[in-house]
């Protein structure tokens, strides 16, 4: 097996660190191999004398073992992640590039103490962010709040970040004016939780409890903070913390979070107590040591920098936020932590970014650590049997260098360096799991397995034999890691102003993995993870002793001595015996090579059970995918149908309205002249009289009006009266005058005929 380089097909270095031995008397499965180069890359792995299978012994090759010798800063600075930090700085004028430092292994095998350190250690992540802010100390921007700036660091985010500087990041986390930063934002207690119904007797302050919900986070210590004197604080906080659990009937516990204790604050002298209070971390209480002052990596002279961080977690599956500051008010059960999404955003077409975090804008190192710690009291630890502290979730630290023309002060680029903190692996009947501690570490197994697979053929691919596709699509966590390890090509620029535009090609991330492993823990769990992390392998089977020099040095195997064949003692002739020790020689070596093949083909067996079981997982996540996305389209036809039922009823119930609006219109009209039609018949009734109906009879109207029948009469009379006078004269005239007469009588007839016609007369 050659020294390993990094093929350029290769996603990750891949190196192996072990931890020093955390029980003693165990056998030692694991043998660092020695010799050229100077630092050690290959291991070799033998199963325990009591494996009953007979397994192969397997050698692997990785970029450098650390043995369990090897310092924090060792590790650190052999790793090759000051290149990366280098890489996200960007050289003169150019992008930076992002980066990926992840540790896996066994639980217990030393991934958080290789990454965030101990109580005395600084991890890869504090030398990191050290290293980081002496590169750019004299070009990092002097105002994160400085409203120009800060608008324009909040324009560049393309992950819909809620962006904010850490002075007001730290004090909305504690609160009080505690933060240092002189932004003091006073809290106000929400009244949660058990209460005493007792009158609250006062305390020697005579301050009334009222409890903040901040208070169900992890319970803490307690002290009078009003106490001028630091002398008596001790006594007085015991005090303070009897007539705390007397007035509430809670008991409080005293504990210290990462050797600081957490204190709550008296508001003011009449009013309330919030207990307990969160005390900001203090950068001087943590590790410093290792240092590194004689690290100086180069940065672009010609820019000004901005750093942001952001942590996130993949638990069960799902992204949290871990600076979102949820996990008080989560333990007091008042909120569900809300799921964040990997996805592309408007912004960012070309890659998937986790969306919705909240990013810290950090002008020092010590406000970065200070952030830091915060997330990592959000990050979700359980204990269970195979690790007391044991990380249930896969951690996320991000630290994005954002960096612009500081003589122009032109758009902001910004490349990210990753650490990741993966969970332990872990077999369930080692960890003595149960319930939802069991789900998780079901979750956390099928993860890596996904993330094995990948790397997997990662390996795979580097042989040069075939070139498969990475399935890192199978869930967040491969995701997550892998999706910018290939190259990008940017979609629609032009869509987006010109300050955000990206350059169309990104550059995939450079990666490194740090395998840990205990040399004398869990020989399966760790030799499945170094079968699938190694960067080569090679599998030797354990040579069967020669029967023939075992018959020649006269001791013979049992097996044989008991068939009673081949004993020296039994043989009659020389001859014969020699021709019986070549054949037994035969066939043992066809027994050996026999059981060579078998041992090669356990070894095969197990590799294509494992492959089998990954293959089942996918299938089974497949199938599940599959339902999920069958009942989201039902979903959403069901969704349409209803939607589309409704926008029909509405148009309907439009057209009803519409038709029965005109039907109305009709029958008002019909109605109309129906009325007229009656009242012009009461008008005839009016006027009264004796008539002709319309079958000919005689219709009768009755006069409701007897003065008016009264008036027709009347002037009937006065007509006929009339008549006969205007006759009368006629007939005086046509006396008088003969032609005259003939005159007026033919131009009477003509009128009367007029008459009958129905005309007037002229
Ligand atoms: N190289 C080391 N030197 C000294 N102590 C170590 C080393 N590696 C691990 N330890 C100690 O072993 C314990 C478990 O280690 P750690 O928490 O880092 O394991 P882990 O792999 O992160 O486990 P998990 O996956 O369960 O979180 C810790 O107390 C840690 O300080």
């Amino acid at each position: 097996m050659e020294k390993p380089s990094r093929p350029a097909s290769s996603l990750f270095e891949v190196y192996l660190r072990l931890r020093l031995p955390a029980g003693a008397g165990l056998q030692r499965f694991l043998e660092v191999e020695h010799g050229e180069p100077i630092n050690p890359t290959h291991i070799t792995i033998k199963p325990p004398a009591s494996d009953f299978r007979k397994r192969a012994v397997e050698r692997f090759a990785f970029t450098r073992v650390f043995e369990e010798e090897a310092t924090q800063l060792e590790v650190f600075e052999g790793t090759g992640v000051l290149p990366l930090i280098e890489g996200v700085l960007g050289s003169e004028r150019r992008e930076g590039r992002d980066a990926l430092v992840a540790t896996l292994g066994v639980t217990g095998s030393g991934k958080t103490h290789t990454i965030l350190g101990s109580k005395s250690q600084r991890g890869l992540i504090q030398l990191s962010l050290d290293v980081l802010y002496n590169a750019v100390a004299d070009h990092l921007i002097e105002r994160s709040d400085e409203p120009t700036t800060f608008a324009s660091l909040d324009a560049a985010d393309v992950s819909e970040a809620f962006v904010t500087p850490a002075s007001t990041f730290l004090d909305s986390i504690y609160g009080d004016g505690q933060s240092e930063r002189g932004h003091s934002r006073a809290t106000t207690p929400l009244l949660v939780g058990k209460q005493s119904t007792q009158p609250i007797p006062p305390n020697k302050f005579n301050v009334p409890f009222h409890i903040s919900s901040r208070n169900l986070y992890p319970a803490l210590s307690v002290q009078d903070n009003q106490s001028p004197s630091k002398t008596n604080t001790e006594s007085r906080r015991y005090d303070f913390i009897s007539n705390a659990e007397a007035a509430l009937g809670w008991t409080l516990k005293t504990t210290s979070f990462a050797n600081k204790e957490v204190f709550p604050t008296i508001k003011d002298s009449s009013s309330y107590i919030t207990l307990p209070k969160r005390h900001i971390p203090r950068p001087s209480g943590l590790p410093q040591i290792p240092t590194v002052p004689n690290v100086q990596l180069r940065s672009d002279k010609s820019a000004e920098y901005a750093i942001i961080v952001s942590m996130y977690e993949v638990y069960n599956d799902r992204i949290f936020d871990l600076l979102g500051g949820s996990s008080g008010q989560l333990k007091a059960g008042l909120q569900r932590r809300r799921a964040l999404l990997f996805k592309s955003t408007e912004q960012s077409p070309d890659r998937k970014v986790v969306a919705g975090l909240k990013k810290v804008i950090c002008g020092s190192f010590e406000e970065a650590i200070m952030v830091l710690e915060t997330g990592l009291m959000e990050r979700k630890v359980a204990g269970t049997g195979s690790n007391a502290v044991s990380s249930r979730s896969h951690g996320f630290f991000c630290v994005e260098v954002k960096k612009r023309d500081k003589a122009t002060k032109g758009p902001w680029s910004g490349s990210t360096l990753t650490v990741v903190d993966l969970a332990g692996s872990e077999r369930a009947r080692n960890a003595r799991t149960a319930g939802a501690t069991l789900a998780e570490a079901g979750k956390i197994n099928e993860s890596l397995m996904y993330l094995g697979q990948c790397m997997q053929l990662q390996s795979d691919n580097q042989d040069g034999n075939k070139q498969s596709v990475v399935p890192f699509r199978q869930c967040k966590l491969t995701e997550l890691l892998f999706s910018n390890s290939f190259p990008s090509i940017s979609t629609n620029t032009n869509h987006h102003p010109h300050h955000l535009r990206r350059p169309s090609h990104r550059a995939p991330q450079k990666a490194i993995m740090i395998v840990t492993a205990d040399p004398i823990g869990d020989f399966n769990a760790t030799s499945q993870i170094l079968r699938y992390s190694a960067l080569a392998r090679e599998v030797t089977v354990p040579r069967i002793p020669s029967v023939t020099s075992t018959i020649l040095s006269g001791t013979t195997p049992l097996s044989l001595q008991r068939s009673g064949r081949n004993s020296p003692t039994t043989n009659t002739s020389s001859s014969s015996s020699s021709s019986n020790a070549e054949e037994l020689a035969a066939l043992q070596q066809a027994i050996a090579r026999l059981t060579d093949d078998l041992d090669i083909a356990h070894v095969q067996l197990a590799e294509e059970t494992q492959r089998r079981r990954a293959a089942e997982h996918s299938w089974t996540a497949a199938t599940a995918q599959l339902a999920e996305l069958e009942a989201s389209v039902r979903e959403e036809c069901a969704d349409e149908m209803e939607h589309r039922v409704a926008a029909e009823r509405a148009r309907w119930m439009g057209a009803w309205a519409e038709e029965s609006g005109r039907s109305d219109a009709r029958w008002d009209a019909k109605l109309e002249i129906l009325t007229r039609g009656i009242e012009e018949g009461m008008d005839i009734e009016e006027v009264g009289g004796e008539g002709e109906g319309e079958d000919g009879g005689v219709q009768v109207y009755e006069d409701p009006e007897p003065r008016v029948e009264e008036r027709m009469r009347e002037l009937e009379a006065e007509n006929e009266r009339l008549r006969g006078r205007v006759e009368g004269l006629e007939r005086e005239r046509l006396v008088g005058s003969p032609v005259k007469g003939k005159k007026v009588r033919a131009l009477k007839a003509k009128k009367w005929g007029l008459e009958e016609m129905g005309l007037e007369s002229p």
